[in-house]
């Protein structure tokens, strides 16, 4: 059964509605993302793509529409179940790392996979499996004040599928980096997301890399296209 990982339907969001200065940012924002599927989300500033990540990733809730994680209707399902779908199915990559400093590398990976119930030695192999597979095995034990930004975005993507989530929802994860370093971890990105055949939805404003993915959606006035 290929049950899509991601739909929204009809999804509405606005700030400050009937007030003074009202914004609404979503109009009627639709997708359907397919196991193993990685789509580029591309959209001017200001126009909506962090307020929809945080939807799709259940930080947030719509005002209308429907919003399904693995077949699950979660736009208006408790917080303990939102919670809870979002440890287990969702992992996510921000424009700036907020790896924790005084952790390592493999401890930024291990950690939210002790907190998972995953035991210390598998999570630690979990780790190190993961950063050699982005190219910083020997990363494994600096902490990220050691690190260059490229290798800190690479620690923040292992722990993004430390729990291995079905989905992963990316906010400009290369934004912070200069064009080779970008290109780098990006690349490294796609080995892994390919690799575990997880679906992706990743917002850039770098068209060259979103020509890369399976498919781009715009958004544009509130929807998605
Ligand atoms: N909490 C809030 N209260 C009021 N307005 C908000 C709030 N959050 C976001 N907005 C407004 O909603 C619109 C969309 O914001 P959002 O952060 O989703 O945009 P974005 O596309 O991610 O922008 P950028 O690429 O610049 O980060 C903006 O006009 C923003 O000012």
């Amino acid at each position: 059964m290929n049950e899509p990982v991601l739909v929204l339907d009809g999804v509405e969001k606005g700030y400050n509605l009937g007030q003074p200065g009202e914004v609404r940012v979503l109009r009627g924002a639709s997708l359907t993302l397919a196991p193993g599927e990685v789509v580029a989300l591309v959209a001017p500033s200001g126009a909506g793509k962090s307020t929809l990540l945080h939807i799709a990733g259940l930080l947030d809730t719509p005002d209308a529409g429907t919003v399904r994680i693995a077949g699950q209707d979660m736009a208006r399902a408790s917080d303990r179940r939102r919670t809870a779908a979002r440890r287990a199915d969702i992992g996510f990559v921000y424009q700036f790392h907020h790896l924790l400093p005084e952790f390592t590398a493999a401890e930024n990976i291990v950690l939210p996979q002790l907190a998972a119930g995953t035991p210390r030695a598998a999570a630690e192999a979990r780790a190190r499996d993961l950063l050699a597979r982005v190219g910083i095995a020997a990363r494994a034990d600096h902490r990220p004040a050691a690190l260059s930004g490229g290798e800190q975005q690479r620690v923040a993507v292992c722990r993004a599928l430390a729990n291995t989530p079905r989905l992963l929802l990316a906010d400009e994860p290369t934004g912070n980096l200069d064009p080779a370093t970008s290109d780098r971890v990006f690349a490294a990105l796609m080995d892994l997301v390919r690799g575990t055949g997880l679906a992706a939805l990743i917002a850039t404003h770098n068209l060259d890399l979103a020509a890369r993915m399976d498919r781009v959606l715009h958004l544009q006035d509130g929807r998605l296209g």
